[in-house]
């Protein structure tokens, strides 16, 4: 049966980049992919023409999708909106909680080829594969109360930390599980020390456990965990945590990779039914200029392949894609180093469709 992907470019970057991940698309469907793929607006593009960052209609052709793939929305033009509902960041966080997209994905691997391009020594990233997996659609970007008010005389602003045990159960089975698959080992970080929605958080964890026996779990606070992913990263397969930190951490994790440019991600609910964008925002720095680099967004259609179309080989040949064109050199400026060819975003976009074709 044929299956409908829609592509939300956003903002900023967001069109250029998901144009090149788009041909890899369509690649795949001249490959046999039975997929119809529609466009449709979201963020700060759709607050522009709807005056909101999440039109109905959107969120129609989103409910219809198999699987979404997202640029990335928000830029300055609409920071300076009072109404935070019609902010493009909303637009997003909109979708994930409409779909109920509750299990974000975010893969941190550091291709051999870029070991020399992370922040860190090429000894500490060589081999790197670690997998964060975050709660998105609770914890305190959705928290209610939340607000800013008149208190005593002067403004108070306010957001609420807040996790019910069955949301944290279903984001524990998923990391559970991707441990199994993975090398056996969970790590769930959180701020047990101070916060009691952690401590719940780590409650049920601890209870899961026995039901993943060849999985170790161990808990790290979210502060020791960041300074862990620059100290020895190697040291984890499995990352389980919360929105907010989840958020963070996949960040400084890009940086391992070389560049927040290579990460990509999944956000699924309990229907396999999945969005798919890179980590990064809409890089409202270098929009426009034809250097953002597509690799992230590439690879989000491969997981999109893996994890909601249930086409491995396809996936894994857009993987060996982009590894072929890392090894022949090709760099766009985020990733580039000493001995490295520079290229645009469409140059390197057809440098993985020429891979892509030739596996
Ligand atoms: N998923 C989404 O749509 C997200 C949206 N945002 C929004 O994006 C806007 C900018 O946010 P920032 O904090 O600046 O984060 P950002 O991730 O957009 O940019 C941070 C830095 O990384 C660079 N960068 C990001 N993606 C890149 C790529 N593919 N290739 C090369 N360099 C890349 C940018 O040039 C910038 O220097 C804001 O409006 C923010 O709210 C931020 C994060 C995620
Ligand atoms: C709007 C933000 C919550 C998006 C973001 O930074 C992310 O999901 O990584
Ligand atoms: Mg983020």
């Amino acid at each position: 049966m044929t299956q409908k992907i829609l592509v939300l470019p956003g903002d900023g970057i967001g069109p250029e980049i998901t144009a090149q991940a788009s041909r890899i698309l369509a690649a795949c469907q001249a490959q046999g992919l039975d997929v119809e793929v529609e466009e449709g607006l979201v963020g700060g593009s759709a607050y522009d023409v709807h005056g909101e960052p999440l039109p109905a209609e959107t969120l129609e052709k989103a409910k219809a999708a198999r699987a979404i793939l997202l640029g990335a929305v928000g830029g300055p033009k609409w920071d300076t909106l009072e109404d935070l509902g019609k902010r493009p960041e909303k637009g997003l966080l909109g979708l994930r909680k409409n779909l109920g997209l509750f299990g974000n994905l975010r893969p941190a691997i550091t291709y051999p080829q870029l070991a020399d391009a992370s922040s860190l020594k090429p000894e500490l990233v060589a081999g790197l594969d670690i997998m964060i997996v975050r709660e998105l659609t609770g914890g305190i970007y959705f928290g209610q109360p939340r607000g800013i008010e008149e208190r005593d005389g002067q403004r108070v602003g306010f957001n609420t930390y807040v996790y019910s045990e069955s949301e944290i159960e279903r984001i524990g089975r998923v990391a559970f599980e991707m441990a199994q698959k993975r090398g056996k080992k969970l790590c769930s970080v959180d701020k047990a020390n101070v916060l009691e929605v952690t401590i719940l958080w780590r409650e049920v964890m601890e209870r899961l456990a026995p039901e993943y026996p060849d999985v170790e779990l161990s808990h790290m606070y979210v502060d020791n965990a960041a300074m862990q992913l620059v100290r020895a990263p190697k040291q984890f397969d499995v990352m389980v945590t919360g929105n907010m930190f989840g958020d963070i951490l996949s960040d400084a994790a890009a940086m391992l990779t070389g560049s927040i440019g290579m990460l990509p991600s999944a956000s699924l609910n309990e229907s396999g039914q999945g969005m798919y964008e890179p980590c990064h925002g809409s890089a409202p720095d270098i929009a426009g200029q034809g250097i953002a680099n597509p690799l992230a967004t590439i690879l989000s259609v491969a997981m999109m392949l893996r994890y909601s179309l249930d086409e491995p080989a396809l996936a894994k040949r857009i993987e060996d894609a982009v590894g072929k064109v890392l090894d022949d050199g090709l760099r766009t400026a985020d990733i580039a180093s000493e001995g490295t060819r520079t290229v645009s975003t469409a140059e390197m976009g057809d440098a993985v469709l020429a891979a892509f074709e030739s596996l």
